[in-house]
Protein backbone atom coordinates (compact mmCIF):
# COMPACT_ATOMS: atom_id res chain seq x y z
CA UNK A 1 0.00 0.00 0.00
CA UNK A 2 1.58 3.41 -0.56
CA UNK A 3 0.79 6.07 1.46
CA UNK A 4 -0.51 9.53 0.96
CA UNK A 5 2.10 11.43 3.12
CA UNK A 6 3.17 14.82 1.61
CA UNK A 7 0.82 14.88 -0.97
CA UNK A 8 -1.25 17.64 -1.68
CA UNK A 9 -5.05 17.54 -0.98
CA UNK A 10 -7.30 17.35 -4.05
CA UNK A 11 -8.36 20.83 -3.91
CA UNK A 12 -4.97 22.51 -4.15
CA UNK A 13 -3.21 22.90 -7.17
CA UNK A 14 0.69 21.45 -7.88
CA UNK A 15 3.72 22.90 -7.59
CA UNK A 16 5.47 21.96 -10.99
CA UNK A 17 9.50 22.84 -10.49
CA UNK A 18 10.85 23.63 -13.94
CA UNK A 19 15.04 23.33 -14.24
CA UNK A 20 18.04 23.24 -16.32
CA UNK A 21 21.18 24.55 -17.35
CA UNK A 22 21.48 27.93 -18.44
CA UNK A 23 20.62 27.86 -21.97
CA UNK A 24 18.54 24.88 -22.36
CA UNK A 25 15.43 26.62 -23.07
CA UNK A 26 13.19 26.68 -19.77
CA UNK A 27 12.16 30.17 -20.53
CA UNK A 28 11.48 29.55 -24.37
CA UNK A 29 9.44 26.18 -23.31
CA UNK A 30 7.22 28.13 -20.27
CA UNK A 31 6.32 30.97 -22.84
CA UNK A 32 5.11 28.13 -25.41
CA UNK A 33 3.37 26.78 -22.83
CA UNK A 34 1.27 29.91 -21.52
CA UNK A 35 -0.12 29.13 -25.30
CA UNK A 36 -1.19 25.05 -24.88
CA UNK A 37 -1.77 24.88 -21.10
CA UNK A 38 -2.99 28.50 -19.88
CA UNK A 39 -4.62 27.50 -16.41
CA UNK A 40 -1.21 26.48 -15.11
CA UNK A 41 0.31 30.04 -13.37
CA UNK A 42 3.65 31.44 -13.40
CA UNK A 43 5.67 32.62 -10.65
CA UNK A 44 8.00 35.39 -11.02
CA UNK A 45 10.97 35.39 -9.61
CA UNK A 46 12.83 37.97 -8.02
CA UNK A 47 16.63 38.47 -8.84
CA UNK A 48 19.63 41.37 -8.59
CA UNK A 49 20.64 40.41 -12.05
CA UNK A 50 20.20 43.52 -14.65
CA UNK A 51 17.56 43.27 -17.11
CA UNK A 52 18.21 42.06 -20.20
CA UNK A 53 16.81 44.25 -23.52
CA UNK A 54 12.97 44.09 -23.48
CA UNK A 55 12.77 42.43 -19.64
CA UNK A 56 9.90 44.55 -17.60
CA UNK A 57 9.96 44.58 -13.79
CA UNK A 58 7.22 42.60 -12.95
CA UNK A 59 6.72 40.54 -15.95
CA UNK A 60 9.91 38.89 -16.62
CA UNK A 61 11.71 39.34 -12.63
CA UNK A 62 11.05 41.75 -10.09
CA UNK A 63 14.54 43.50 -10.16
CA UNK A 64 15.78 44.16 -7.28
CA UNK A 65 19.09 45.64 -5.39
CA UNK A 66 21.33 43.92 -3.08
CA UNK A 67 20.03 45.24 -0.21
CA UNK A 68 16.22 44.91 -1.30
CA UNK A 69 17.07 41.16 -2.20
CA UNK A 70 18.47 40.61 1.09
CA UNK A 71 15.61 42.72 3.15
CA UNK A 72 13.12 40.36 1.08
CA UNK A 73 14.99 37.53 2.66
CA UNK A 74 14.81 38.74 5.80
CA UNK A 75 11.55 39.56 6.10
CA UNK A 76 10.90 36.01 5.38
CA UNK A 77 9.14 36.70 1.54
CA UNK A 78 11.16 34.12 -0.19
CA UNK A 79 10.08 30.80 -0.48
CA UNK A 80 13.56 29.67 -1.52
CA UNK A 81 16.61 31.71 -2.90
CA UNK A 82 20.24 31.21 -4.09
CA UNK A 83 23.35 32.51 -5.71
CA UNK A 84 23.82 31.66 -9.30
CA UNK A 85 26.91 33.09 -11.24
CA UNK A 86 27.17 36.11 -9.43
CA UNK A 87 23.37 36.93 -8.53
CA UNK A 88 20.86 36.22 -6.29
CA UNK A 89 17.30 34.97 -7.74
CA UNK A 90 14.52 33.88 -5.45
CA UNK A 91 10.73 33.05 -5.22
CA UNK A 92 8.42 35.26 -3.75
CA UNK A 93 6.68 32.75 -1.17
CA UNK A 94 3.01 34.33 -0.70
CA UNK A 95 2.18 34.51 -4.23
CA UNK A 96 2.74 30.66 -4.56
CA UNK A 97 1.27 29.71 -1.37
CA UNK A 98 -2.14 31.52 -2.68
CA UNK A 99 -1.94 30.18 -5.85
CA UNK A 100 -1.65 26.63 -4.59
CA UNK A 101 -4.83 27.19 -1.77
CA UNK A 102 -6.86 28.57 -4.77
CA UNK A 103 -6.12 25.28 -6.46
CA UNK A 104 -4.59 26.48 -9.29
CA UNK A 105 -1.06 24.89 -10.65
CA UNK A 106 2.23 27.27 -10.27
CA UNK A 107 5.35 26.57 -12.07
CA UNK A 108 8.47 27.77 -10.83
CA UNK A 109 11.38 27.81 -13.53
CA UNK A 110 14.50 27.66 -11.14
CA UNK A 111 17.88 26.92 -10.87
CA UNK A 112 18.70 23.34 -8.75
CA UNK A 113 20.07 24.68 -5.65
CA UNK A 114 16.86 26.85 -4.89
CA UNK A 115 14.94 23.75 -6.56
CA UNK A 116 16.29 21.64 -3.92
CA UNK A 117 14.86 23.93 -1.08
CA UNK A 118 11.66 23.40 -2.72
CA UNK A 119 11.74 19.83 -2.59
CA UNK A 120 12.25 19.94 1.39
CA UNK A 121 9.09 22.00 1.77
CA UNK A 122 6.92 20.85 -0.88
CA UNK A 123 7.60 16.81 -1.12
CA UNK A 124 4.80 16.59 -3.21
CA UNK A 125 5.61 19.02 -5.74
CA UNK A 126 6.73 17.96 -9.19
CA UNK A 127 9.82 18.40 -10.58
CA UNK A 128 11.13 18.14 -14.23
CA UNK A 129 14.43 18.55 -15.74
CA UNK A 130 15.50 19.41 -18.80
CA UNK A 131 17.95 18.68 -20.88
CA UNK A 132 19.74 19.93 -24.11
CA UNK A 133 20.23 17.50 -26.82
CA UNK A 134 23.80 17.67 -26.37
CA UNK A 135 26.34 20.24 -24.18
CA UNK A 136 27.75 21.84 -27.92
CA UNK A 137 24.07 22.45 -28.42
CA UNK A 138 23.64 24.13 -24.98
CA UNK A 139 26.39 26.27 -25.92
CA UNK A 140 25.13 27.41 -29.84
CA UNK A 141 21.56 28.46 -27.64
CA UNK A 142 23.32 30.28 -25.17
CA UNK A 143 25.67 32.11 -27.51
CA UNK A 144 22.89 32.32 -30.26
CA UNK A 145 20.59 33.82 -27.73
CA UNK A 146 22.84 36.63 -27.48
CA UNK A 147 21.90 37.96 -23.77
CA UNK A 148 25.28 37.29 -22.19
CA UNK A 149 29.14 38.21 -22.38
CA UNK A 150 31.48 35.75 -23.16
CA UNK A 151 32.48 35.44 -19.57
CA UNK A 152 29.46 34.64 -18.42
CA UNK A 153 28.69 32.22 -20.76
CA UNK A 154 31.91 30.48 -20.09
CA UNK A 155 30.69 30.75 -16.46
CA UNK A 156 27.37 29.52 -17.14
CA UNK A 157 28.41 26.29 -18.95
CA UNK A 158 30.98 25.76 -16.33
CA UNK A 159 28.03 25.21 -13.82
CA UNK A 160 25.74 23.39 -16.40
CA UNK A 161 27.67 20.06 -15.95
CA UNK A 162 27.52 20.23 -12.13
CA UNK A 163 23.82 21.27 -12.60
CA UNK A 164 23.60 18.19 -14.70
CA UNK A 165 24.53 15.87 -12.30
CA UNK A 166 21.88 17.04 -9.88
CA UNK A 167 19.48 15.68 -12.18
CA UNK A 168 18.82 12.78 -9.94
CA UNK A 169 16.29 14.58 -7.38
CA UNK A 170 14.00 15.51 -10.28
CA UNK A 171 11.26 13.09 -11.10
CA UNK A 172 11.20 13.67 -14.61
CA UNK A 173 13.78 14.55 -17.62
CA UNK A 174 12.77 16.24 -20.86
CA UNK A 175 14.55 16.67 -23.68
CA UNK A 176 14.09 20.15 -25.46
CA UNK A 177 15.10 19.04 -28.56
CA UNK A 178 11.71 20.37 -30.49
CA UNK A 179 9.87 23.51 -28.22
CA UNK A 180 6.20 22.08 -29.06
CA UNK A 181 7.28 18.49 -28.09
CA UNK A 182 8.81 19.44 -24.68
CA UNK A 183 5.99 21.38 -23.86
CA UNK A 184 3.57 18.37 -24.65
CA UNK A 185 5.89 16.03 -22.50
CA UNK A 186 5.38 18.58 -19.79
CA UNK A 187 1.27 18.77 -20.27
CA UNK A 188 1.29 14.98 -20.34
CA UNK A 189 3.25 14.70 -16.78
CA UNK A 190 0.64 17.08 -15.50
CA UNK A 191 -2.09 15.17 -16.70
CA UNK A 192 -1.07 12.13 -14.85
CA UNK A 193 -0.29 13.84 -11.64
CA UNK A 194 -3.47 14.87 -11.62
CA UNK A 195 -4.78 11.20 -11.39
CA UNK A 196 -2.50 10.25 -8.71
CA UNK A 197 -4.79 8.12 -6.32
CA UNK A 198 -2.41 9.35 -3.57
CA UNK A 199 -3.69 13.32 -4.75
CA UNK A 200 -7.14 11.94 -4.49
CA UNK A 201 -7.00 10.38 -1.44
CA UNK A 202 -8.27 13.73 1.01
CA UNK A 203 -10.89 14.15 -1.36
CA UNK A 204 -12.26 10.44 -1.38
CA UNK A 205 -11.35 10.37 2.84
CA UNK A 206 -14.24 13.70 2.40
CA UNK A 207 -16.64 11.44 0.59
CA UNK A 208 -16.24 8.79 2.70
CA UNK A 209 -17.68 11.17 5.45
CA UNK A 210 -20.45 11.92 4.13
CA UNK A 211 -21.53 8.69 3.30
CA UNK A 212 -21.04 8.00 7.03
CA UNK A 213 -23.01 10.08 8.43
N1 LIG B 1 14.09 23.30 -28.69
C1 LIG B 1 14.86 24.31 -29.08
N2 LIG B 1 15.53 24.23 -30.26
C2 LIG B 1 16.33 25.23 -30.67
N3 LIG B 1 16.54 26.39 -29.97
C3 LIG B 1 15.90 26.52 -28.79
C4 LIG B 1 15.04 25.50 -28.29
N4 LIG B 1 14.54 25.91 -27.09
C5 LIG B 1 15.08 27.14 -26.86
N5 LIG B 1 15.88 27.50 -27.88
C6 LIG B 1 16.67 28.74 -28.00
O1 LIG B 1 17.73 28.66 -27.05
C7 LIG B 1 18.01 29.94 -26.48
C8 LIG B 1 17.91 29.85 -24.97
O2 LIG B 1 16.56 29.62 -24.60
P1 LIG B 1 15.97 30.19 -23.23
O3 LIG B 1 16.32 31.63 -23.07
O4 LIG B 1 14.53 29.83 -23.21
O5 LIG B 1 16.79 29.30 -22.19
P2 LIG B 1 16.71 29.25 -20.61
O6 LIG B 1 16.89 27.84 -20.21
O7 LIG B 1 15.48 29.94 -20.14
O8 LIG B 1 18.00 30.07 -20.22
P3 LIG B 1 18.38 30.85 -18.86
O9 LIG B 1 18.39 29.87 -17.76
O10 LIG B 1 19.75 31.40 -19.17
O11 LIG B 1 17.38 31.95 -18.66
C9 LIG B 1 17.00 30.91 -27.07
O12 LIG B 1 17.61 31.65 -28.11
C10 LIG B 1 15.89 30.01 -27.63
O13 LIG B 1 15.24 30.56 -28.75
N1 LIG C 1 16.81 29.49 -7.29
C1 LIG C 1 16.23 30.27 -8.19
N2 LIG C 1 16.67 30.29 -9.46
C2 LIG C 1 16.02 31.09 -10.33
C3 LIG C 1 14.92 31.85 -9.98
N3 LIG C 1 14.52 32.55 -11.06
C4 LIG C 1 15.30 32.20 -12.07
N4 LIG C 1 16.22 31.29 -11.65
C5 LIG C 1 17.26 30.62 -12.42
O1 LIG C 1 18.42 31.42 -12.50
C6 LIG C 1 19.17 31.03 -13.65
C7 LIG C 1 19.58 32.24 -14.43
O2 LIG C 1 18.45 32.92 -14.93
P1 LIG C 1 18.63 34.11 -16.02
O3 LIG C 1 17.25 34.68 -16.20
O4 LIG C 1 19.61 35.09 -15.45
O5 LIG C 1 19.15 33.47 -17.26
C8 LIG C 1 18.26 30.11 -14.45
O6 LIG C 1 18.64 28.77 -14.20
C9 LIG C 1 16.90 30.37 -13.86
O7 LIG C 1 16.03 29.26 -13.98
C10 LIG C 1 14.48 31.79 -8.63
O8 LIG C 1 13.51 32.44 -8.21
N5 LIG C 1 15.16 31.01 -7.79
Amino acid sequence: MTSNVGYTPADKGILIVLSGPSGVGKGTVCKALRGCAPDIVYSVSATTRAPRQGEVDGVNYFFKTREQFQQMIVQDQMLEWAEYVGNYYGTPRRFVEDTLNAGKDIILEIEVQGALKVKQKFPEGVFIFLLPPSLPELESRIVGRGTESEETIRSRMSVAVDEIAMMEHYDYAIVNDQVDFACSRIRSILTAEHCRKDRMVSKIQHWMAEVKK
